[in-house]
């Protein structure tokens, strides 16, 4: 049986310029042949500067940029060009949540609308008293209580925000999660709450995710396998513990040199989340 969930070969992806004063459109090539392999149930990290490709090769994992070269294939099947209409049952089981959930949860509707609307979109509670059901079970699961789902989303603190953006993520039943910088804007305490929960969650659902960052500190702490990114190109790969004791790379040894020392160390989420 192939144990790969997601294959990525030769990925190549050129953002447009918009249109010059005298209609000339040069391009900016940002990913320059990326290969990216991750297992069923893995946890992958992405990591590298601001400006590396790191969330351009997400978004091309999901299909949602275009690839002008390589191949991308999820679950055996080649997904590179298929057209949007044979996507569509396929991104239900590659979910995303963002940095910002603020920003991708309707402030106008509650939480319930947000999290059962999915759900009965995708067939996946029969009616509206099943969803609500499952709804909270999963922030019971999230450690949010079930009067959530009368709130609108700026009624919740931001970490609170983030568990309902897991929650959605979740609930939509996934076998792929790509999580980009999603605790960076939280503060150490919640961040490491947050990361603690999405590892368990993986772990518990057997899910595959990839988890993009551009701190080490963070990779470190919940994936098995990193890659790291550089001016669009793969410096390094390899398991994270191999990584961490024995960079290959110049470049992810600077990376390593940045963190500093308390969080050089693969306890810190445990002690974080006690304190
Ligand atoms: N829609 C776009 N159009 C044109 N250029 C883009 C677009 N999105 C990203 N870029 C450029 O592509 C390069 C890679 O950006 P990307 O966001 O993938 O990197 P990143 O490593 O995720 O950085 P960050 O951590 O800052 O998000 C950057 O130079 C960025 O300016």
């Amino acid at each position: 049986m192939d144990q790969n969930l997601l294959v990525a070969t030769g990925i190549k992806v050129t953002y447009a310029k918009h249109a010059g004063l005298f209609g000339s459109k040069p391009s900016t090539p940002v990913l320059h042949g990326v290969d990216i392999r991750i297992g069923k149930g893995q946890t992958v990290g992405i990591v590298g500067e601001s400006g590396s490709g790191k969330t351009t090769l997400g978004r091309a994992l999901l299909r949602l940029v275009d690839v002008s070269a390589g191949k991308i294939a999820f679950d055996g099947r080649n997904i590179t060009h298929i057209p949007e209409t044979e996507m569509r049952p396929l991104r239900r089981r590659m979910q995303m949540i963002f940095q910002d959930p603020m920003a991708s949860l309707n402030p106008r509707h509650t939480i319930r609308r947000i999290l059962t609307g999915p759900l009965l979109l995708h067939g996946l509670a029969g009616d509206a008293a099943t969803a609500l059901e499952q709804v909270k079970s999963v922030l019971d699961r999230v450690s949010l209580p079930a009067a959530c789902v009368e709130r609108y989303p700026h009624e919740l603190s931001g970490g609170q925000r983030q568990r309902i953006g897991i929650a959605r993520a979740v609930l939509m039943q996934p076998d792929f999660v790509l999580a980009d910088e999603i605790v960076s804007g939280l503060d150490v305490s919640t961040q490491a709450q947050a990361l603690k929960l999405l590892k368990g969650l993986s772990r518990e659902l057997g899910l595959a995710m990839a988890f993009i960052s551009h701190d080490l500190s963070v990779i470190r702490a919940v994936c098995d396998y990193v890659y790291v990114m550089r001016l669009g190109k793969v410096v390094e790969e390899g398991p994270c513990e191999q990584v961490f004791a024995s960079p290959s790379a110049a470049y992810t040894r600077a990376l390593l040199d940045a963190i500093p020392l308390p969080e050089y160390d693969p306890g810190w989420l445990e002690r974080r989340t006690e304190t």
